[in-house]
């Protein structure tokens, strides 16, 4: 299920209108009917539309699907992402797609580029993709779920994420830069930076602790918590402090070097609730204590002052009266009904985020969560042709890897 972009400069603007029939016809049917599609496309001559549906079909961004009652065609997760694809690179927001950087439990990671050269991140929602945590339990609900339902709420979580990453942004939190969403996907600027999980020593601990602390009681403030606040979600950026001024250069290498600030960015909100949620409490001190928690284990350090409390998230609440990014983000298009679907869906299929992960307790970071996450696609049962591409290596090769960027 992972983006392979190759084909699509050889797919013509007929073909687009074709697969984009079959979307607009998966929205009311399980199986689109050949003549729907034809309808649907708007173009005139059936040879045409069926020539358009036999490169879609082999290509695997439509599956074909032998009803009781007729044949048909559904759209395949390839296809939702080539259409979001081309959307982007008609409104020039993306010019190339290059390597994919991660594959996370409920999205892929991808680095795209501008026109302009500079790179960005495109990140492609794939709720319902099974977690290998969940696969048991949800397996037979999934077997079942229809084409509409794993479209519908992975373009609700890419319109969760956009939502409040812009709401977040205007606001001056350290949140990537929203740029654009379309359908299930959203393109954001690209953070040069390692997630907390892959810092192995930080110069001051309890310094970074007490940044990230005031995070949580900031975004209380405005009304929200994040959910999944964790070593996961939290990228750490290197940058020269600016008050160390007359001091020796920086030198990253060395985990005591003063000259160094560590830049908290959040990223992924697929769990930010209003500090109004029923289970705002529950989420607000599961945020504190993964914190604590991974301070203690990896960086032995223990904070002095307990954490913050629910009531002060509350007492915060009131230093701001009128500004609420729970209520902005509602009426900004992301309404109250799409966050209850998705709640509930994602309770369904089994998306907790990172907090309830099992996580290892060895100091060191390992591979092995990657490479639970890579076999879950494995595990994918939607009753599509699985999608044989391989990894990084099919997509563009102008493009740099990100590590590569990094050096
Ligand atoms: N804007 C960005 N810039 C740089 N790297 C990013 C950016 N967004 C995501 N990443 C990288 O991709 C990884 C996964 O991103 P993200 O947490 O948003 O996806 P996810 O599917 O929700 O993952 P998971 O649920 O497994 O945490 C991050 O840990 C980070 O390394």
């Amino acid at each position: 299920m992972k983006l392979d972009a190759k084909a699509i400069r050889y797919l013509t603007s007929e073909d687009f209108r074709v697969l984009a029939g079959v979307e607009a016809g998966s929205r009311n049917h399980e199986v689109v009917p050949t003549p729907l599609i034809v309808q649907l496309s708007g173009l005139r001559g059936g040879s045409g539309v069926h020539r358009s549906i036999s490169v879609l079909a082999k290509t695997n961004l439509i599956a074909k699907v032998k009803n009781a009652k007729y044949d048909g065609y559904r759209l395949a997760y390839g296809g939702l992402d080539y259409l979001a694809l081309n959307a982007h690179q008609k409104q020039k927001c993306i010019y190339s797609v290059g390597n994919q950087i991660g594959v996370g439990k409920e999205s892929d990671i991808v680095v795209v580029a501008h026109s302009s050269g500079s790179q960005r991140i495109l990140k492609i929602h794939r709720l319902g993709r099974i977690s290998f945590r969940t696969v048991k339990t949800n397996r037979d609900y999934l077997r079942h779920r229809n084409t509409g339902s794993w479209m519908y709420m992975s373009r609700l979580a890419a319109m969760k994420e956009f939502a409040f990453m812009k709401a977040l942004r205007e606001n001056g939190f350290s949140v990537p830069e929203p740029i654009a969403q379309n359908r299930h996907t959203i393109v954001m600027s690209l953070i040069d930076a390692f997630p907390l999980r892959q810092i192995s020593k930080v110069p001051r601990p309890a310094e970074l602790y007490s940044e990230l602390m005031d995070i949580i009681l900031e975004l209380a403030r405005f009304g929200l918590i994040h959910g999944d606040f964790n070593e996961f979600n939290i990228l750490i950026k290197e940058e020269e402090d600016p008050d160390a001024k007359g001091k020796a250069p920086a030198n990253v290498d060395d985990e005591n070097d003063e000259n160094i600030r560590l830049v908290p960015v959040l990223i992924d909100f697929p769990q930010m609730v209003s500090i109004d949620h029923a289970n705002a409490e529950m989420y607000f001190d599961r945020d504190v204590n993964c914190i604590k928690r991974y301070f203690q284990r990896k960086f032995h350090f223990v904070s002095d002052v307990p954490g913050p409390s629910f009531a002060d998230a509350k007492k915060n609440l009131l230093k701001n009266p009128g500004k609420r990014l729970d209520v902005e983000v509602e009426a900004s298009g992301f309404s109250r009904k799409m966050a209850r679907e998705l709640e509930a869906y994602m309770k369904e299929v089994g998306v907790d985020g990172d907090a309830g992960a099992p996580r290892d307790d060895e100091e060191e970071d390992d591979d092995s969560e990657e490479e639970e996450d890579g076999s879950e696609e494995d595990h994918s049962d939607d009753g599509q042709p699985e999608e044989e591409t391989g990894p990084s290596d099919s997509l563009d090769d102008s493009s740099r890897r990100l590590e590569e960027l990094r050096v």
